[in-house]
């Protein structure tokens, strides 16, 4: 099988090293240091599991790789413009695109059924470039859970026991192509179960994503140290709650004990990907993570003061240092 990994950061190139593992023939588009360190020697994982390397073809040009069985997208949010330009030469016309990304996806309400079916998200696909670059037709949504930091250029640290990608149709459902997708992962090591309700998975990681996030955002520490702060946990439990009330809202309920949540982060040392982007300088991935999310709450009607000030004061820190990302 035939896999090209689009974003060889933290999570593709954890993702694209798992594939190998797993017999999948795998390449990555890179580019700058991490491209010419990939070329160079390959991708290294250290993970609790196992520390390994893995050799793919690499390139910062989608042509040089040509037609894929699958393709996987793992760059930030804001990157997806410069994905939609360059995918095309990666495309058969069956092959799918699994977006594997934190937040809200592009194509949230394609195949959602209901009065909100094919509502468009122009904040996280400007001028529809992705719907005609890729469709959703080959769209497979992914929610990760690795906790991952590059430590050098083709280097990645994970932090957490066991990773696992979460993968679905927007519409459900199941097919071959999925199946060998999700083999190759199991067989390299990493979980890959194929959900027949993608969106819920959604939200089930997407709610830390939205209280840990900006709360670390303004401690400048990772999950564990931030929540170390008793006023931090009591923020960290009402902003859980709050988005476990938009997804209610946009039709998901999610069983979830959030004191329990937030104690088990307690132990969770990662600093999140929001906060390594904010340390290095970096644009930061605040659209599809913290803005959106509170956008479809005001769809739904539902009211979200913790979230409202904690993402708006983590807003104004990134503005205020030229970091605040919106779509490209
Ligand atoms: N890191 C983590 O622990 C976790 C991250 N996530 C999510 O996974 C997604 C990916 O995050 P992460 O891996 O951390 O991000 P990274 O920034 O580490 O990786 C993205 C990579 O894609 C590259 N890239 C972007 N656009 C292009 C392009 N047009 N051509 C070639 N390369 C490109 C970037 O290059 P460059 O650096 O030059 O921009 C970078 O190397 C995000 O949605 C994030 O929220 C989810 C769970 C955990
Ligand atoms: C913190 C983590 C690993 C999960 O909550 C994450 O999603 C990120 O670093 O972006």
């Amino acid at each position: 099988m035939k896999v090209c990994v689009f974003g060889a950061g933290a999570i593709g190139g954890h993702v694209a090293a798992r594939l190998v593992r797993g017999g999948a023939e795998v390449s990555v588009v890179a580019r700058g240091a991490t491209l010419a360190a990939i070329r160079e020697k390959g991708i290294t994982v250290a993970a609790r599991d196992a520390e390994f390397r893995a050799e793919v073809a690499a390139s910062d040009d989608p042509a040089a790789l040509g037609p894929q069985d699958f393709v996987v997208v793992t760059v930030k949010g804001h990157q997806l413009g410069g994905v939609a330009e360059a995918i095309g030469p990666l495309l058969r016309a069956d092959t799918p695109v699994a977006f594997v990304m934190n937040g809200i996806p592009w194509w949230y309400f394609d195949r959602h059924g209901g009065a909100l079916d094919g509502t468009a998200l122009p904040a996280l696909d400007p001028g529809g470039a992705m719907r005609r670059a890729v469709g959703v037709e080959r769209t497979v949504g992914g929610v990760v859970y690795s906790a991952c930091t590059i430590t050098a250029p083709g280097r990645i640290e994970v932090e957490n026991e066991k990773s696992r990608v979460v993968l679905g149709w927007p519409g459900g459902g199941m097919d071959g192509r999925l199946a060998a997708l999700a083999a190759a992962l199991e067989a390299g090591g990493m979980g890959c179960p194929v959900v027949p309700d993608i969106r819920r998975e959604v939200w089930a990681k997407l709610v830390s994503n939205l209280s840990n996030g900006p709360l670390c955002l303004l401690s400048r520490q990772g999950i564990g140290p931030t929540l170390e702060d008793e006023a931090a946990r009591a923020a960290a439990r009402a902003g859980l709650a709050e988005g476990v009330a938009i997804a209610r809202g946009l039709g998901i309920v999610l069983e979830m004990d959030v004191a329990a949540r937030v104690e088990a982060s307690r132990s969770v040392a990662h600093k999140p990907s929001i906060l390594q982007d904010m340390e290095a300088g970096k644009a930061i991935e605040m659209e599809a993570m913290l803005v959106q999310p509170l956008a479809l709450a005001r769809m739904a009607g539902v009211e979200t003061p913790v979230l409202d000030l904690l993402v708006g004061l983590s807003r104004k820190a990134a503005e205020a240092t030229g970091q605040y990302a919106p779509a490209a």
